[in-house]
Formats: C-alpha cells, sequence, structure tokens
C-alpha cells in the first residue's frame, strides 16, 4: 500500500468530481483501477484511473453515491490530504497489436467513461467511436477531451444530448460493423443488454471486453 498526496479536487458536477494524486513512482496499464481511501483508514473502495499511463499525476473521476460511505468521504478531501492507494488491479486493458489497427467502440455510463478516458488520453490516435450514456447533458465529463465527432452523448432524461435515449437504444438504431472491437464499462444492466444486441449484430463476441462497476 502507497499512500499518495492530494493536489487537487476538480468538481464537475455538485456530485461528481476528479482527484487529482501526486504519482510518485507508481506505475499502471491504462483501464486498470486501483482501491482509494483515506490514510489510515480500512474503509478504501475501487477506482478506475481516469489519467493515462504517461501523465505525470494520477486522477480518478469519482461520483458521490447517496447514503455512501466512501465516495462522500472522499469528496471532502483537500489538497495535501494523505490517501493510502492499492493496485493496480484488473484486466480491463487494450491489446497492444490491436491499438492501431483495428477499429473500437467504447461504451459507457456515468463514471464508466472513466477507464475509456485513459484508454484514449494514452493512445489519442486510436480509431475510436464512444457511446457515453448518462441521464443528463451535464454528465457528459469533460467532452473536450474527446475529437470531436467521435463522442455521443446519449441523455435518457433530456433532450439534450446528441441522441435522445439509452445507449441500447442507439445500438439499435445504429449497427455496429462485425470486425470492430468493443469495451463495456458501466452497471450491468447496460453491460447485459448490450452484450446481447452485439452478439446479434454479428460482433465476435471475443473482443468484447466488460468491466462490471457494482
Ligand atoms: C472495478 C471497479 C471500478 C470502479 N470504478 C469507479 C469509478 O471510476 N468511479 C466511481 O465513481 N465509482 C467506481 N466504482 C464504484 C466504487 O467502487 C464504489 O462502489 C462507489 O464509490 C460507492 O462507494 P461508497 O462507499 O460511497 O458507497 P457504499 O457505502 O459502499 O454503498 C452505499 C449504497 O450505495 C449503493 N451503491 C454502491 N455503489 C454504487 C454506485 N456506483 N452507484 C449507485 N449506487 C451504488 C450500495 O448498494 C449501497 O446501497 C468502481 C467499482 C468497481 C468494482
Amino acid at each position: 500500500m502507497r499512500s499518495h498526496k492530494v493536489i487537487e479536487i476538480r468538481n464537475l458536477t455538485p456530485s461528481t468530481y476528479i482527484i487529482r494524486m501526486e504519482k510518485n513512482d507508481f506505475t499502471f496499464k491504462t483501464g486498470q483501477y486501483i482501491t482509494l481511501g483515506f490514510s489510515g483508514s480500512i474503509d478504501r473502495r475501487e477506482y478506475s484511473i481516469y489519467s493515462s499511463e504517461n501523465d505525470e499525476h494520477l486522477e480518478v473521476l469519482i461520483k458521490e453515491v447517496e447514503n455512501g460511505l466512501v465516495s462522500k468521504k472522499l469528496k471532502r478531501c483537500k489538497p495535501g490530504d494523505k490517501l493510502d492507494i492499492d493496485g493496480p488491479f484488473g484486466h480491463f486493458s487494450l491489446q497492444n497489436d490491436e491499438i492501431n489497427k483495428k477499429k473500437f467502440l467504447f461504451i459507457a455510463t456515468g463514471t464508466g467513461i472513466s477507464p475509456i478516458h485513459s484508454f484514449i488520453a494514452t493512445h489519442p490516435e486510436m480509431d475510436y467511436r464512444l457511446l457515453h450514456g448518462v441521464r443528463k447533458e451535464e454528465e457528459a465529463y469533460e467532452r473536450d477531451s474527446y475529437e470531436n465527432g467521435n463522442y455521443i452523448l446519449c441523455t435518457s432524461r433530456e433532450k439534450t444530448g446528441d441522441f435522445h435515449g439509452r445507449v441500447t437504444e442507439y445500438l439499435k438504431q445504429n449497427p455496429v460493423s462485425s470486425d470492430t472491437v468493443c469495451y463495456l464499462c458501466g452497471n450491468c444492466h447496460m453491460i447485459y443488454e448490450a452484450y446481447d444486441i452485439l452478439e446479434k449484430q454479428g460482433v465476435q463476441l471475443g473482443p468484447i471486453h466488460t468491466e462490471v462497476y457494482f
């Protein structure tokens, strides 16, 4: 376990924030996650790494969960506080031999965009489309990080996104070519449904990568 000093907190919405920490000698493969909590506390939770492999600091994107213990506490952390990190963990990662050869479709709901942000920030030259499913437009976390036209915001509660409806509805109306490599990250309902739709569209199931948050 390592202790990392908080550098800054970036509030993206009233409930969602990014914690930037010192990286020290921590290394990870883009797509992996850490466990995070205040130094000395036994309460820790898993958070995907938002920053790129090459950034000089480490960032996580967190949504405060109603009645949540750790996501609420971390929202109150301040520059200079020490956080304990364990990891990196997980196998949600890109295949080196595919990165510059394949077409990618990333499908994320809510903060499930975090490891995808890390993929794209680490490999900005990738050929990708990103479907981001949220309730409201304000949850389009730092959409300027993605190349114009590659990011499609699907809003289910407002008509303010690029598409009004869930990512799964977008997928049904906009079929995917079978040579696409798909990565899914977010809530399990979206993942199960999107998986079925992609299977019916003939996308080989091997290259579908999933990460279920809870
Ligand atoms: C591999 C992995 C990566 C993750 N990466 C991220 C990430 O990058 N950003 C992020 O914000 N979260 C991420 N999570 C979720 C995170 O680990 C916590 O579960 C979340 O922050 C809630 O913790 P808490 O202590 O605040 O809530 P808890 O005190 O554990 O739970 C309080 C209540 O909220 C419910 N709940 C728990 N988690 C959620 C949730 N995510 N949404 C809605 N309700 C919930 C519980 O069922 C419970 O009723 C990830 C989870 C996993 C497994």
